[in-house]
């Protein structure tokens, strides 16, 4: 039997355009970077093990020694691989790296940092778009995430596995320690139906009503509207829940909600948000923040938020449907009976 590793893959990859040395280079590149943070996380010191140096990133997180480590080792492979224009959550604006390769890179260097203590799977997200050639390097990181040329992440799990999409579909490799190679495992393909939800319910009291009764239905499983039980998800570290839905379907939602600073969510449309759903549509998924396709959405700020919703296709149309229309909620009442808008 051949053995497809991730270096057989892209020496084999064509592109439109004259992107593909750049793309074949700049995955090359940060699948390096993504060994070498698999051998720091390892690494025991109070320096791995979720330290914080006390200072806060862009958007107000405490910065871990991690997620300061996962983003030099980035902006190392962005500089090896040619890359002209760097964007990362953990620095605030994009910086010009001159690079001759025409690329753009943006960059979670790592998600889920406030897993570490836990030992949960974290990852390293990853975005690549074509550079605009303009003075100020954030104008490359405003254009939609349909403009990606290729999007992934790296998970940090009992496994170190990379899921990547180059646009023709989405690709899982594993990283076999015994051949020192990433081996390709499989393309997945999310089913369009689910019976299985990953929200932080935590927060319910702070969503919209169409949300809540979302959740609600399917809560009440067999016995409610849906006629058929569900499974609930929450891993809390975003390359987790996406892994699972591309594994075997599902839908995960952060939405926007009433808490202080948290009308678009939690997550970044930049660098989490547009990779996500390039790789849930490229395996077959749909990707939304709740109302609109993810990647139409035109950004205005390098670190903006979005809420999210992406998995299982129908499941994703059929949240927006409980979003967008609240009188569903009016005609859910015992005098209109159930629409068979809600069953499977
Ligand atoms: O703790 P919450 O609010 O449920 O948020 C969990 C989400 O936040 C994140 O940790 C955000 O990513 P970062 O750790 O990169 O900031 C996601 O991985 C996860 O889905
Ligand atoms: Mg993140
Ligand atoms: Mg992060």
């Amino acid at each position: 039997m051949t053995i497809a590793t991730l270096e057989a893959y892209l020496n084999a990859l064509v592109l439109a355009g004259d992107t593909t040395k750049a793309v074949e280079e700049t995955v090359s590149a940060l699948a390096t970077a993504a060994c070498d943070l698999r051998t720091i996380i390892t690494q025991v010191s109070p320096m791995t093990l979720g330290g914080t140096s006390g200072e806060r990133n862009a958007d107000g997180d405490f910065q871990r020694y991690l997620d300061v480590s996962a983003d030099e080792a980035l902006l190392a492979a962005a500089r090896r691989a040619g890359i002209r224009h760097y964007c990362s959550e953990e620095l605030d604006g994009a910086v010009d790296l001159n690079g001759k390769g025409g690329l753009a890179l943006a960059v979670d260097p790592l998600d889920g940092s406030s897993n570490i203590d836990t030992n949960v799977s974290i990852g390293t997200i990853f975005s690549i778009l074509p550079a605009v050639d303009e003075d100020e390097p954030a104008a490359s990181f405003l254009q939609e995430g349909r403009k990606q040329l290729a999007a992934g992440f790296f998970i940090y799990g009992p496994q170190l596995a990379l899921a990547l999409t180059l646009g023709a579909g989405t690709r899982i490799f594993v990283h076999s320690s015994h051949l020192g190679a990433f081996v390709e495992s499989l393309q997945p393909a999310i089913p369009e139906r689910t019976q299985e939800f990953a929200i932080n319910t935590s927060n319910y009291r702070h969503w919209d009503e169409g949300l809540q009764l979302y959740v609600d239905d399917c809560l009440k499983g067999s016995s409610g509207p849906r006629e058929k039980d569900f499974n609930m998800r929450w891993i809390a570290s975003l390359v987790a829940d996406t892994y699972r839905i591309l594994m075997r379907g599902g839908v995960f939602l952060y939405p926007g909600d009433a808490r202080k600073g948290y009308s678009s969510g939690r997550l970044r449309l930049v660098y989490e948000a547009n990779p996500i759903a390039m790789l849930i549509e490229q395996a077959g998924g749909g990707a939304s923040d709740g109302i609109s396709r993810i990647l139409d959405l035109a950004p205005v700020n390098i670190h903006q938020r979005t809420p999210l919703v992406f998995g299982s296709a129908r499941e994703v149309n059929r949240i927006g449907r409980y979003l967008r229309d609240p009188s569903i909620i009016a005609e859910r009442s015992p005098l209109f009976g159930v629409r068979g808008l809600f069953r499977a």
